[in-house]
């Protein structure tokens, strides 16, 4: 870990009341090529245990995923926060309705699911994941990097032709969805909900970006993996966030035993 990295988090940690918000696929788990594989990198499941029962950390996912299968992947610890479809569900602990689409919506997401269907038809290897405010067309299993972003650029034109249809890049795959809503929201929603001093925003994709562009001076933002981004700090790849973890976890259980820094 670099130094500017280690500066940081020490300085995150030691803030009193603290919001560690972390993507899931290519953050916490590594990319898998049957999205259905992909679960916590072992060493990060544990060290994610540790915070969450630590004093003054909360703890979220902010995920592309639908909140069902968040929980189902990534078996978050109790009283971990979730957001998932890209900030368009969440699930703050309260009695909160889930998604609801209205009537207009609902044929919307039914014709993004046809339509992706189709294209998805002509390609071997390309396939259609359901999702509660949309639908996302994976091409990782396509033979052929031209033929993945082919498939692609078939998906975007064949949507450009369905009304209420709003569209995400993501790693391999294209994401269509009827809510408007971004990860920054998610974090904005989070930060409003736990009140912290600070909060640790990591993850690997093009979405990530709008998380990053909500943080804040005393934040931490971390970039896994390649790619431009507006994070400040960066890590290579999933089984380097146990150490992230791990150093907040080790400096605030160290705090607890003798009188906190800033409190
Ligand atoms: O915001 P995230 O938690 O990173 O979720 C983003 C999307 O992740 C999933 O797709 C990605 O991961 C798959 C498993 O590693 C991989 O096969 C796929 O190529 C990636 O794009 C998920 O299937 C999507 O629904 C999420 O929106």
């Amino acid at each position: 870990m670099d130094q500017s990295l280690t500066t940081a988090l020490e300085r995150f940690a030691d803030h009193a009341k603290i919001l560690i918000a972390l993507d899931f696929d290519g953050c916490v788990a590594e990319l898998t090529s049957v999205a259905a594989d992909a679960r916590p990198v072992p060493e990060n499941a544990r060290a994610i245990e540790a915070l969450a029962a630590l004093d003054g950390v909360d703890l979220a996912y902010v995920s592309g995923r639908s909140l069902d299968t968040l929980r189902e992947l990534a078996s978050p610890p109790e009283g971990v926060l979730l957001i998932g479809s890209h900030g368009a569900e969440k699930d703050l602990g309260g009695d909160a309705p889930g998604l609801e689409l209205s009537t207009t919506e609902q044929m919307a997401r039914g014709q993004i699911i046809d339509t992706l269907t189709e294209v998805a038809a002509d390609a071997e290897g390309a396939w259609v994941e359901h999702k509660p405010a949309g639908a996302a067309l994976h091409v990782r299993n396509v033979d052929g990097e031209e033929l993945a972003e082919h498939v692609l650029e078939h998906g975007r034109a064949a949507l450009s032709l369905v009304d209420g249809a709003y569209l995400k890049n993501g790693k391999k795959v294209l994401e269509s969805v009827v809510v408007l809503a971004t990860k920054g929201e998610g974090i904005t929603d989070l930060r409003e909900h736990t009140s912290p001093d600070a909060v640790l925003f990591a993850g690997d994709d093009v979405t990530d970006e709008q998380g990053f562009a909500v943080l804040e001076a005393e934040d931490v933002g971390i970039k896994v993996g390649e790619g431009d981004t507006a994070a400040a700090h960066r890590i290579a790849a999933p089984k380097d966030l146990a150490a992230v973890l791990r150093l907040i976890a080790d400096r605030r259980a160290g705090h607890s035993q003798e009188a906190r820094p800033d409190s």
